[in-house]
C-alpha cells in the first residue's frame, strides 16, 4: 500500500501551546523540518469536536489550510476517574479560559477530601497529521499515561496539569520530571512513538 505521507520533509505544528510545541519538537528531533502555526496565524480555531481525535483533526486541517503545509495537531487533556473523565476534552477551558493556575485550583477543589484510592487519572494525547486541508485519510495516533491527582502542586517543569499529576513509575509528579524523562514516558511520547513508527521517521 502506498504510504500517504511518503516523502514529506516539512510540516507545521498546529498548536498555540508553548509547552506542547517544545515537547513535540524535541520528540520529532531533526527527522523532519518543523514550522509553527504561530508563524502563519495567531487565531486559534474553535475546538468543537466531541473527542480528542475530532479536535486534533479539526486543528490539523485548519493549520494545513492556513499554511499550505502538511500539519500535525495534538489534542490532549486530563481525564479524572472520580470526575467521570472530566475535564477531558475541556481540559484547557476547565476554569473558563483563565489559564493553567486556575484550572489546577479548580481541579484540587473538585477533588477536595477525595481519598488517594479514588484519585486515579490519565493524560490523553491524540495526534493527527493531514497532508493537506482536505486530506481524506489523516494519520491518527493516541497515547495514554496513567497516574493520579496529588493534593497539592509539586515541581516546576512541564506545563498545564503537570504539577498535580503523580507518576507512579517515577515516584514524583510529572512537573518534577526533567523534560527528557517526561518526553520518554508521557501520553504525548507514546502517541509520538506510534506516529514516528507509522511514518518511518
Ligand atoms: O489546542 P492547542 O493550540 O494545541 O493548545 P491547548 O493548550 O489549547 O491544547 P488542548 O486544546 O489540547 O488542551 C490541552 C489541555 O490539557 C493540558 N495538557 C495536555 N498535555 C499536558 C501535559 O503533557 N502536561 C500537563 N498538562 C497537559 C493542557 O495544559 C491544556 O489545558
Ligand atoms: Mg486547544
Amino acid at each position: 500500500m502506498t504510504d500517504p505521507v511518503n516523502g514529506f520533509k516539512e510540516l507545521v505544528l498546529a498548536s498555540h501551546n508553548a509547552g506542547k510545541l517544545k515537547e513535540l519538537q524535541a520528540m520529532l528531533g531533526d527527522a523532519v523540518r518543523v514550522r509553527s502555526i504561530g508563524e502563519f496565524s495567531q487565531v486559534e480555531p474553535e475546538e468543537t469536536g466531541l473527542s480528542f481525535v475530532e479536535n486534533a483533526i479539526l486543528k490539523a486541517r485548519n493549520a494545513a489550510r492556513i499554511s499550505g503545509l502538511p500539519a500535525l495537531a495534538d489534542d490532549s487533556g486530563l481525564a479524572v476517574d472520580y470526575l467521570g473523565g472530566a475535564p477531558g476534552i475541556y481540559s484547557a477551558r476547565y476554569a473558563d479560559g483563565k489559564g493553567d493556575a486556575a484550572n489546577n485550583a479548580k481541579l484540587l477543589d473538585a477533588l477536595k477530601d477525595v481519598p488517594d484510592a479514588q484519585r486515579g487519572a490519565q493524560f490523553v494525547c491524540a495526534l493527527a497529521l493531514v497532508r493537506h486541508a482536505d486530506d481524506p485519510l489523516p494519520i491518527l495516533c493516541e497515547g495514554l499515561w496513567h497516574g493520579s491527582i496529588l493534593h497539592e502542586a509539586r515541581g516546576e517543569h512541564g506545563f498545564g496539569y503537570d504539577p498535580l499529576f503523580w507518576v507512579p513509575e517515577s515516584g514524583c509528579s510529572s512537573a518534577e520530571l526533567p523534560a527528557e524523562q517526561k518526553n520518554r514516558l508521557s501520553h504525548r511520547a507514546r502517541a509520538m512513538a506510534l506516529f514516528k513508527q507509522r511514518l518511518g521517521l
